[in-house]
């Protein structure tokens, strides 16, 4: 399977549609995150897990132990392949989540978010976080580690890092940008070659892809660097 996931940031649900129509089905798998959820709902979702897509639910949650077992719950009765949580919801969270997600064999992988890649070492300390990203994101993957998560979304810049201290956490890294193109608003990005080098599973991938006048042309100079 494919190690690309594209991100359907879209504010309409059909524009999301038509991007989709033009992915190669099996050569990446399809994110959901907040903007669409909230425009196109579970519904969507549904359908896009009916069509044979691969889901990564991305709605993050974070929020008392018992709200996001419950949110956990209702992502894992979408038939999602992934959903997530903010590691920052501390540990009893993250092991409600756990719980919540289930032991059968189609039971969604659950990842937590560990530093979000538009966060650099000025806009922590502004949250009392002070130090290096670098310092956090291992605090935070310990967490999310010891609940018995699947892995982190981390960026591919602390992939190898974690990939060293967890040989068995999967790494899902935002941020991946294509050689030499714009970082938008993203902080700490890396190359897809760069970001599989350091140890990443999946690479997410938003507006090279989803901006791109040929979205699926788009995807095959990604897998060429990749080559
Ligand atoms: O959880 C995520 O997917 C995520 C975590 C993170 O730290 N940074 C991050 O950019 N993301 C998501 O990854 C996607 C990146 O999109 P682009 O910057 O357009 O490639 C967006 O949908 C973000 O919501």
């Amino acid at each position: 399977m494919s190690r690309f996931i594209i991100a359907l940031d879209f504010p309409d649900p059909d524009a999301a549609r038509r991007l989709v129509a033009r992915l190669p089905a099996g050569r990446c798998r399809l994110k959901v995150g907040k903007e669409l959820f909230v425009r196109g709902g579970p519904g969507l979702v549904r359908e896009l897990v009916d069509g044979g897509w691969d889901v990564f639910l991305d709605l993050k949650f974070h929020d008392i132990p018992n709200t996001v077992a419950g949110a956990c719950r209702a992502a894992a009765d979408l038939g999602v392949w992934m959903v997530n949580v903010h590691a920052l919801g501390g540990s009893r969270m993250l092991a409600a989540a756990r719980e919540a997600i289930g032991e059968g064999a189609e039971r969604p992988l659950l990842t937590a978010v560990t530093v979000l890649t538009s966060h650099d070492e000025a806009t922590l300390a502004e949250l009392g976080l002070a130090g290096p990203p670098a310092a956090a994101v291992d605090r935070l993957a310990g967490l999310a580690m010891a609940a018995g998560l699947d892995g982190m979304v981390c960026s591919a810049q602390e992939a190898r890092r974690l990939r060293a201290a967890y040989p068995r956490g999967r790494l899902v890294t935002p941020g991946i940008r294509p050689a030499g193109s714009s970082a938008d608003d993203q902080r700490r990005v890396m190359t897809p070659a760069a970001a599989l080098a350091a140890g990443a599973d999946d690479l997410v991938v938003g507006r090279p892809v989803t901006a791109a006048a040929d979205p699926a042309a788009a995807l095959a100079a990604l897998e060429a660097e990749l080559a």
